[in-house]
């Protein structure tokens, strides 16, 4: 079974993901951490985010069992992933990195901006999961913060909204729900809620 599930910044569709594979033991990519990965990988090396000649060399060499969240999660890295997302080429070098995990049984849950779109448009279920600006500001300030990380919901909120304006509108592969999506707005639901939402519309979809 492959699960797709996409979403704007903090929507919570990682936390989702995570417990659906652990649910229904499937494996699990977070597709918003190879981008990272190849953003953090540019900022080391101090050059631009719009080299996509290394940025492809870096894809080329990744290894999706050695993506480190703690060290790719932080804002700085996450505003550059989205400004190398749009760069077509290094996006189809991901996307058959990504594909191939997907198709590996037994089956997998892919989360990202493109899932049931571009990267598994025969998905078994697609969620697109979405909640307010305001509540997943208020989810990453309260992330950070607990981590000991600096943190403004002002300055975060902002972030948020320019991120998915740049995720949505680029030319390549924007953000937006696959036709046949399952929409769940989380932003008046914790997240056993969400999670138990989410069983509920793979368990009708397969
Ligand atoms: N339904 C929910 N209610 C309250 N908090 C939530 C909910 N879902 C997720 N969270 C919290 O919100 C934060 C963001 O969630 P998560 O990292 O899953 O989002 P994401 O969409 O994967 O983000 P990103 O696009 O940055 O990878 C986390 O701290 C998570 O624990
Ligand atoms: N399938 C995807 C996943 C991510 N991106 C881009 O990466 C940025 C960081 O993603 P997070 O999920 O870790 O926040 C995101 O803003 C997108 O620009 C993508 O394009 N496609």
């Amino acid at each position: 079974m492959i699960i797709a599930i996409d979403g704007p910044a903090a929507s919570g569709k990682g936390t989702l993901a995570r417990r659906l594979a652990d649910h229904y033991e499937l494996r699990h990519l977070d597709t918003g951490l190879t981008y990272r990965a190849v953003a953090a990988a540019l900022l080391a090396k101090g050059l631009p985010l719009g080299d996509e000649d290394v940025a492809l060399e870096i894809a080329r060499h990744l290894d999706l069992a050695h993506l480190d969240k703690g060290v790719l999660s932080s804002h700085e890295i996450g505003e550059a992933a989205s400004r190398v997302a749009v760069l077509g080429g290094l996006r189809e070098e991901l996307v058959h990195l990504q594909k191939r995990f997907a198709e590996t049984p037994p089956g997998a849950v892919l989360d990202g901006r493109d899932i049931g779109t571009v990267v598994c448009p025969d998905a078994d279920v697609k969620l697109f999961v979405t909640a307010s600006a305001e509540a997943r500001a208020r989810r990453r300030t309260d992330e950070l913060l607990s981590k000991g990380q600096d943190a403004n919901y002002t300055s975060v909120l902002d972030d948020l909204r320019r991120r998915d304006e740049r995720d949505s509108k680029r030319t390549v592969a924007p953000m937006r729900p696959a036709e046949d999506a399952h929409l769940l707005d989380t932003t008046e639901m914790d997240i056993e809620s969400a999670f138990k939402a989410a069983v509920d519309i793979v368990s009708r979809a397969t």
